[in-house]
């Protein structure tokens, strides 16, 4: 109430309170304006304490919402991050397990798992149209070397033969480790002219590999047999033809290449 209301009402006050005025014919309708007015006033203080009231509620409502949202969405990044990290470590993991079920792990080449698929979907793929050959690549006596310079020397002529493989062939070409001391070469729009190019190269690459056996330089030499697939041929029998003109090669004194019939 501002002072102007208040001193309207003190001067009512008085006026009713005077004796002289008890007579009066306004007084009694005075007096009831008086009390209707304190009436009025007292409700709508006790709306306002009222309305007071709920917007201190309402907001201690929207205080304590914020407050939740903000925990809510604290939890929610928390969880995203760690969701983030775990699809990390999952990919890592999978490619890992990809590692380990198609790369040797000595050589870093693709194993005989990944080759034969390699295969089985070129055999699929209809649109291949081109020749392709495979060759089949052996170590000549490698177990010479391992009984001469033990094992651990083996190991080192298998992998620097790998090498000598992938810095051979295109971009195209797969190799892979068969088994053993075995490599196979997948070589796709490569007729056997083109096959036998690529293996003379590969011979004198791996001849001139430097190998150091401690003072000895270890003069490698593999026997490769070339086998061109025919239309309609069946992957497996290319590779028993390779296999056979790699027996060829090692029988007629190794250290040379053999193409199969
Ligand atoms: N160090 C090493 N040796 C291996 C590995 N895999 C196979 N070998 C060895 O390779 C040798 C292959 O010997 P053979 O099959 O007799 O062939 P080779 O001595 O190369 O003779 P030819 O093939 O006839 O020229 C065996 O002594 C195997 O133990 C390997 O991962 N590491």
């Amino acid at each position: 109430m501002n002072s102007r209301d208040q001193a309207l009402l003190d001067e009512v006050e008085a006026l009713l309170a005077m004796t002289s005025h008890q007579g009066h014919p306004l007084r009694s309708a005075l007096e009831r304006l008086y009390h209707h007015h304190l009436e009025q006033r007292e409700r709508l203080e006790r709306l306002v304490s009222i309305a007071d009231g709920f917007q201190q509620t309402a907001q201690q409502d929207l205080h304590a919402t914020r407050h939740q949202l903000q925990r809510q969405l604290k939890r929610q990044r928390k969880l995203s991050r760690i969701a983030d990290r775990y699809q990390d470590l999952l990919h890592e993991r999978n490619q890992t397990l990809e590692d380990v079920s198609t790369r040797d792990p000595l050589t870093g080449l693709a194993n005989r798992r990944h080759l034969t698929k390699h295969l089985d979907c070129m055999a699929a793929d209809k649109r291949q149209a081109g020749p392709l050959s495979l060759a089949m690549v052996d170590i000549d006596h490698f177990k010479r070397i391992n009984d001469r310079h033990g094992h651990a020397a083996g190991d080192r002529a298998l992998v620097a033969l790998a090498q000598t493989l992938k810095s051979a062939l295109r971009a195209n070409d797969l190799c892979g480790r068969w088994g053993g001391e075995e490599f196979l070469l997948v070589l796709p729009d490569t007729g056997l002219d083109q096959a036998e190019a690529l293996v003379r190269r590969l011979g004198e690459r791996l001849r001139g590999l430097d190998l150091r056996l401690g003072a000895e330089r270890l003069v490698l030499t593999a026997s490769i047999g070339i086998a061109e697939h025919h239309p309609g041929e069946d992957y497996r029998d290319t590779i028993y033809r390779a296999d056979q003109a790699l027996l060829d090669a090692k029988r007629e004194g190794r250290d040379r290449w053999c193409l199969a019939e």
